[in-house]
């Protein structure tokens, strides 16, 4: 396993949001992570990630124990994130905010150059966007943007949550395209948080469904059946 979440308990000051929560992420495989608002799928992301604390448990990560590492030594490790909403910096221009990403991964020349290709092979729109201010894209084009930033750094694993949230149609499907594409190529792990079932169905290998900050059902994706998603996942 690349990542292996063990019966953790965490939350915030005064309410316990996550009770006994264990996930696995096999190397290269892509796990969808279901359930409706608030029931802690976000909260589990910011457990994995460091920004939140596990009161108990254990998360492992390419055979270390993190649970007890800062949030920056976890990304240096390789956990990349794409938070809900484009985390992007919409002052710089598209070119400044991939840029910026090559820096913190120290790539230059030619390793930059072969980066950038491969961002620009899944979302080719950023290579003809090069020199607008990211704030100016479309929600759709600032979600590859983000999606690209966090892949020019080459993580381990990519933390996706709700990267369809308000997109137009077209582009999830070519961000859908993305994760296939990212997945095919087998270079990380992806745990995808989202809302959208036929996305996660056709994005990942396998999920996981939490409801009240525990897993209730989990399995190869393709056992994920109409009743599960009556039960647990529609609104
Ligand atoms: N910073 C915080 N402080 C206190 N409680 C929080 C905080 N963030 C989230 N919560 C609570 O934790 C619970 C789980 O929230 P969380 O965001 O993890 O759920 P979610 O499944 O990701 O839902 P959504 O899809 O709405 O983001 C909710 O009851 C929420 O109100």
């Amino acid at each position: 396993m690349l990542l292996s979440v063990r019966n953790v308990y965490a939350g915030y000051d005064e309410s316990m949001i996550l009770k006994g929560v264990s996930i696995d992420v096999p190397e290269k495989k892509a796990v969808a992570l279901l359930g409706r608002n608030g029931v802690g799928k976000t909260t589990l992301l910011n457990t994995i990630l460091g920004l939140v604390g596990t009161n108990s448990g254990t998360i492992e990560f390419a055979g270390d124990s993190i649970e007890r590492m800062p949030s920056d030594r976890r990304a240096r490790m390789g956990i990349g994130y794409v938070p809900q909403g484009r985390d992007i910096f919409p002052g710089l221009t598209v070119w400044e905010n991939l840029n910026v990403s090559l820096r913190v991964a120290g790539a230059k020349g030619a390793e930059a150059e072969s980066r950038l290709q491969s961002v620009y092979e899944l979302f080719p729109v950023l290579k003809d966007m090069l020199k607008r201010k990211g704030g100016v894209l479309s929600g759709g084009q600032q979600q590859q943007l983000a999606i690209g930033r966090a892949l020019l750094l080459k993580p381990k694993i990519l933390i996706l949550d709700e990267p369809t949230e308000g997109i137009q149609p077209s582009i999830i499907d070519q961000i859908e395209d993305a994760i296939y594409a990212i997945r095919k190529k087998g270079e990380m792990s992806v745990i995808l948080v989202e809302q959208y079932i036929d996305f996660a169905r056709n994005a990942c290998d396998s999920f996981y469904i939490l409801e009240r900050g525990s897993v209730v059902q989990k399995g190869d994706i393709s056992l994920l059946d109409d009743d599960m998603v009556a039960k647990y996942l529609t609104v």
